[in-house]
């Protein structure tokens, strides 16, 4: 079936739409009929190539050039042993995915051929000579070697095809390009390595030319600017001026002091105990993932990647890991596989480059970006100018301000704090001490802004604290969009997840997340492709006295001001590196910020949780006798105890 066009035109394309859904390809910001017809133009190329290069007892398969020392070969593929395989060699320091991984019969100057495994490597656009070609090259160089180590055998050979074109190249590896590639490996990674060491960055290229044309130019400069700081250094002259001028030392020293932090925290996350093994079944044991985690899976002894994944189910005997493709370990024969997949001791660790680490970089790097948004936020997280406010009186045509007076079930804090939120230009910091209602305050503020017509995006650092505030949205009838994967969300908020409503096709998605004015998604689920491109009027972020600066500042990028909500007075950010907390990374932005500008704060301090004797506890250790009950129903409330014949003898009344 999938050698006959038609039939294999239409198997394709129908998944797609539902595809597109999952895959959620808004974030290539294509149109869906040219990615469509993209794909429908590639499939009969595909199968051309599957036709002519596939096993056949009778013919003998297309001639490929192998370059000048091995010359024109034909070859025929017996087999597809994986497609898109995670190669690892920790050995070399190297890892990529492979497109293809074949085993191919090879037809030397003999009449005899030859069986090898070879990766093969796909690029849609055209062969070209020049700079592209040799990235190409030594993109299938490395992945022999990747593949020699992953299938314990010498690969010395990989093939090119060039979508476009539909041309095949093969290509011969030599032990000298591989050295030179090798060194050039061990250059980036002593560079980095000293770096860490040093806190010293690897100088710039020094070409305008190259420089000009890459991608990573704006966070080279940024950083040679923090570290390095001359104009001479980066060789890049006026373009270097023009692209970092508007840092200040107050800048550059945050964002060092930052990146230092960062490295530390991260270092102790590698070297602690983020590393598990297991087998399976399982004994009883002690793990620090959870669901929802991003994963890796490689094989123990050796060490070799097999998948990556996201952990979907845990209990104290069983994990379960949820995957993109059937898992399979090299080498294994059909008939053998699954027996030893059973038989293989695992080793499951966190990915921590899917985690917090690289999102914590990419946002600190985003604040120092030249544009408007940026450049506001810096002024207000880093600069720590004062934040405004409008005077009341503007807003006698506002819908939102007789709502919120004439809200019943807001007390005077809770009423105070929406207020304040409704006046502020830039940001309010909502102390909320325990039981004094933050997520109901929270429910009451994001009504008033949608009265507004305002745009709102709702975080929280855990999937758990998104979802209890949705829970409470939901009941007041407010509709919104859960941004996040549908394993890690609240049963009860499913049905708000993208990828579980009933659309039709990119347009509507987009269309679905351009008009949703409420959408909520946890501090490090921003980088979802869903959001990108979209602008808010209010961040609003929960649990923010708990999250570390870096984390907290990603959303913020998103919205023209914020609201965090918090109490700095209960647990700190958790910082497992003890250098990291003494210099300060254990230290929120909402505590900053408060310390800054106390006018910002708005205490919540009417609790309906704790009876007076147990207030006073918090109040004496803690809150300095600012809180107080929310009624005397709470002030007085005692819980009756009935004691059981059997209960335990420790419990006296
Ligand atoms: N204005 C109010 N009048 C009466 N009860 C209220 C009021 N505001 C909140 N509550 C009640 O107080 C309790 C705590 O509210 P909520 O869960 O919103 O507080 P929280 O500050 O988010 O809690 P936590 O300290 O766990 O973060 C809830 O039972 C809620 O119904």
């Amino acid at each position: 079936m999938i050698l006959n066009d038609k039939s294999t035109t239409k198997h394709l394309s129908c998944p797609f739409l539902s595809m597109l859904k999952l895959l959620k390809l808004v974030v290539i910001a294509v149109d869906e009929n040219d990615t469509h017809k993209t794909l429908i133009e590639a499939i009969p190329k595909l199968l051309n190539w599957i036709r002519s290069f596939q096993y056949s007892e009778v013919s003998e398969g297309p001639s490929i050039d192998f370059g000048s020392e091995d010359g024109v070969k034909k070859i025929k593929v017996s087999e597809v042993l994986d497609i898109e395989e995670m190669a690892w060699a920790p050995k070399y320091g190297l890892k990529g995915m492979i497109d293809a991984s074949l085993r191919v019969n090879v037809k030397f100057n003999t009449s005899k051929y030859n069986e090898m495994i070879m990766p093969l490597e796909f690029k849609t656009g055209k062969a070209t000579n020049g700079q592209t070609s040799m990235e190409h090259n030594a993109q299938v160089m490395l992945y022999t070697l990747l593949m020699s180590e992953r299938y314990s055998q010498h690969i010395g050979h990989g093939l090119l095809y060039y979508l476009h074109t539909d041309q095949t190249q093969g290509i011969t590896v030599r032990r000298s390009d591989l050295v030179g590639l090798i060194m050039r490996r061990n250059e980036l990674a002593n560079d980095l390595l000293k770096t860490t060491i040093t806190q010293q960055l690897p100088p710039m290229l020094q070409s305008p030319n190259m420089c000009r044309a890459c991608r990573h130019l704006n966070v080279c400069t940024i950083y040679h600017k923090a570290y390095v700081g001359t104009t001479e250094g980066s060789g890049l002259g006026g373009v270097f001026d023009s692209l970092v001028s508007h840092l200040t030392n107050v800048h550059t020293n945050f964002l060092q002091k930052w990146d230092q932090l960062i490295d530390l925290e991260a270092k102790e996350v590698e070297d602690g105990d983020a590393l598990n093994s297991y087998n399976f079944p399982m004994k009883k044991f002690e793990s620090s993932l959870r669901n929802g985690d991003y994963v890796i899976l490689s094989t123990e002894p050796g060490g070799i990647l097999i998948a990556t994944g996201v952990v979907v189910d845990m209990s104290c005997s069983r994990i379960s890991v949820s995957l993109s493709k059937r898992l399979r370990l090299p080498g294994s024969s059909r008939t053998s596989q699954a027996q030893d997949l059973h038989q293989q001791l695992w080793r499951i660790h966190k990915d921590e480059l899917m985690g917090s680490f690289a999102i914590m970089r990419f946002n600190l790097i985003q604040l120092f970006l030249q544009n408007e948004q940026s450049s506001h936020l810096r002024k207000m997280t880093v600069d720590l100018e004062v934040p405004r406010f409008d005077s009341g009186c503007q807003f006698s045509q506002d819908p939102a301000i007789p709502y919120i007076w004439s809200e019943k079930n807001l007390n005077d804090d809770q009423r105070r704090a929406i207020l304040k939120i409704l006046t502020a230009k830039d940001y309010v910091l909502i102390l909320g001490m325990p039981g004094t209602g933050k997520t109901s305050t929270m429910v009451y503020a994001v009504k008033a802004l949608l009265m507004r017509g305002s745009s709102i995006l709702l975080t929280s650092y855990t999937n758990s604290a998104v979802d209890n505030l949705l829970l409470k949205l939901k009941a007041q009838g407010i509709d919104f969009i859960r941004i996040g994967r549908y394993e890690v969300v609240h049963e009860e908020v499913r049905e708000n997840c993208l990828s579980m409503m009933d659309t039709h096709g990119l347009e509507e998605i987009k269309q679905r997340i351009e008009q949703s004015k409420v959408v909520a998604v946890t501090c490090l689920g921003i980088t979802s492709p869903l959001l990108s491109n979209k602008r808010f009027d209010v961040c609003i972020m929960d649990e923010a006295g708990q999250t570390t600066s870096p984390v907290s500042l990603g959303p913020l990028t998103f919205a023209s001001k914020f609201v965090l909500v918090g109490d700095h007075y209960q647990l700190p950010p958790l910082v497992q590196s003890a250098e990291a907390r003494e210099n300060g990374m254990a230290v929120s932005l909402f505590c900053r910020l408060s310390e800054a500008h106390p006018q910002a704060i708005c205490a919540l301090q009417s609790q309906y949780r704790m009876c007076a004797a147990i207030m006073e506890l918090s109040n004496a250790l803690i809150y300095g006798h600012r809180l107080r009950c929310g009624s005397s129903q709470v002030e007085k409330a005692k819980i009756k105890y009935t004691a059981l014949p059997s209960g335990p003898t420790w419990i006296k009344l």
